[in-house]
């Protein structure tokens, strides 16, 4: 894990650095570093974040949910991986997702949790078309089985709306880890 940033290192950063050290903030996108680069410097980390959060809202439906780029289907939903699902089978998620998915006892569940949640996810993706994002840093694992159950009967704008909002608050922790509360001594 990169040690935190002050927001003025982080304002001084090259591209490549940001992209590098930021890229995951949003996970497996980071077309969303690449663009908010641009905008710095920052007045503070939750600046940064509130940055994030606006470049994420401006994004189209599709762009947010799910569209095809060359054959891969991308988008901030998509690019989700699955709670205990097949990357995390192969232990091939991200050092974040595998740290929060493992804090939240995701990574060690018993036969029969393992084979309702995979139930759960496999359902949710059928009915909305990408996977179920929850906040994992945020929810202990009845709170995720509880929630995947009540979220399925919800419309497909509502999760649409409701996945993009789970996803700020694990941009939210992730960018804790990354950058300190500190404001700029310059701006
Ligand atoms: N599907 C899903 O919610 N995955 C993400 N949630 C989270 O907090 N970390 C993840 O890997």
């Amino acid at each position: 894990m990169s040690e935190q940033l002050n927001i003025d290192e982080v304002n001084e950063l090259d591209f490549i650095s940001f992209v590098s050290r930021f890229g995951n903030v949003v996970e497996s996108c980071p077309i969303v570093a690449a663009a908010v680069c641009q905008m710095r410097p920052f007045r503070s980390r939750d600046a940064m974040f509130e940055e994030i959060c606006a470049t994420i809202d401006g994004m189209s439906k599709e762009r947010k949910y799910s569209y095809d780029l060359n054959g891969v289907r991308q988008g901030i939903l998509m690019c989700h991986p699955d709670l205990a699902g097949k990357l995390a089978c192969r232990g091939e998620l991200t050092a974040d997702s595998t740290a929060e998915q493992s804090r939240a006892g995701l990574l060690n569940l018993t036969a029969e949790e393992f084979r309702r949640l995979t139930t759960f996810n496999d359902e949710y993706k059928r009915k909305f078309g990408f996977p179920f994002v929850i906040c994992v840093g945020e929810n202990k694992k009845a709170a995720i089985f509880e929630g995947i159950e009540r979220r399925l009967k919800n419309s497909a704008a509502e999760e649409l709306h409701t996945g993009v909002e789970q996803v700020k608050r694990i941009i939210n922790l992730r960018l804790n880890n990354l950058v300190s509360q500190s404001k700029s001594s310059r701006l």
